[in-house]
């Protein structure tokens, strides 16, 4: 369906929404949050473009990724699981302190929120991020309002690119697949909405692993969410 079929004014009436990388520009206190970890272990710290790169798994694979200190994002295998825990518990700390405090809203997205709510359409957030940090996140932006949902990392026993988070709200709002856009940057959100079988809207300027998320196969691309007004 084109972008016009998807957003107009009797669609959707339910949209599900990605938070990091999509609403809000996460990554600063996900960066400062990982190095002050990864300095409270003895080790370098991996700067904020490297973690960019790292988010969109959850906090679990964000801080695997980190210990092996690869370049890439394929999920890291490390060998000390002890460590592991130990580092999960500190980033869990440090992020608790941190969240929020230099992440900000995205240009269009604020406006795009308001027009889908006076048109009625009822909103999720669905986000890898573990839940205990979404609320108070949103709360910070000051977007909490728009939602009637949120569904994190954690929520379930599955996340993103599993289909049950968006499943789940999709039954929490009563939505349908014909009736239900998910809206998210990365190959976890697109894959997600594909196994629900609903269609995805992909954002350009979110955290796609640093790559072009024209290859991901979403329904529609925008370079912002004003976009789909
Ligand atoms: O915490 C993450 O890894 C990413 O969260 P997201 O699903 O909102 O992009
Ligand atoms: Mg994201």
């Amino acid at each position: 369906m084109s972008l016009a079929g998807l957003f107009n004014e009797h669609w959707p009436g339910v949209a599900l929404f990605d938070l990091d990388g999509t609403l809000v520009d996460s990554a600063p206190d996900l960066a400062a949050a990982v190095d002050r970890t990864l300095e409270q272990l003895g080790r370098k710290p991996a700067g904020i473009e490297q973690v960019r790169q790292w988010v969109g798994h959850g906090s679990p694979i964000l801080i695997r990724r980190a210990l092996a200190g690869k370049a890439d994002w394929e999920p890291a295998n490390i060998s000390d699981e002890a460590l592991f825990d130990d580092a999960l518990k500190l980033f869990y700390q440090n992020y608790q302190q941190l969240n929020g405090q230099h992440s900000t809203v995205y240009a269009g997205v604020e406006a795009c929120l308001e027009a889908l709510n006076e048109r009625g359409c009822r909103m999720a957030i669905v986000t890898n991020k573990p839940e205990q940090f979404v609320g108070p996140l949103l709360e910070q932006m000051g977007l909490e309002h728009h939602f009637q949902l949120i569904v994190g990392g954690d929520t379930l026993n599955t996340k993103k690119p599993d289909s049950a988070p968006l499943l789940h709200a999709m039954e929490a709002l009563k939505g349908s697949r014909g009736t239900t856009v998910m809206v998210g940057d990365s190959a976890a959100d697109v894959s997600a909405a594909q196994a629900a079988g609903i269609p995805c809207v992909a954002v350009t300027y979110g955290y796609n692993f640093g790559r072009s998320v024209q290859t991901l196969g979403a329904d529609a691309v925008v370079d912002s969410l004003s976009e789909l007004l």
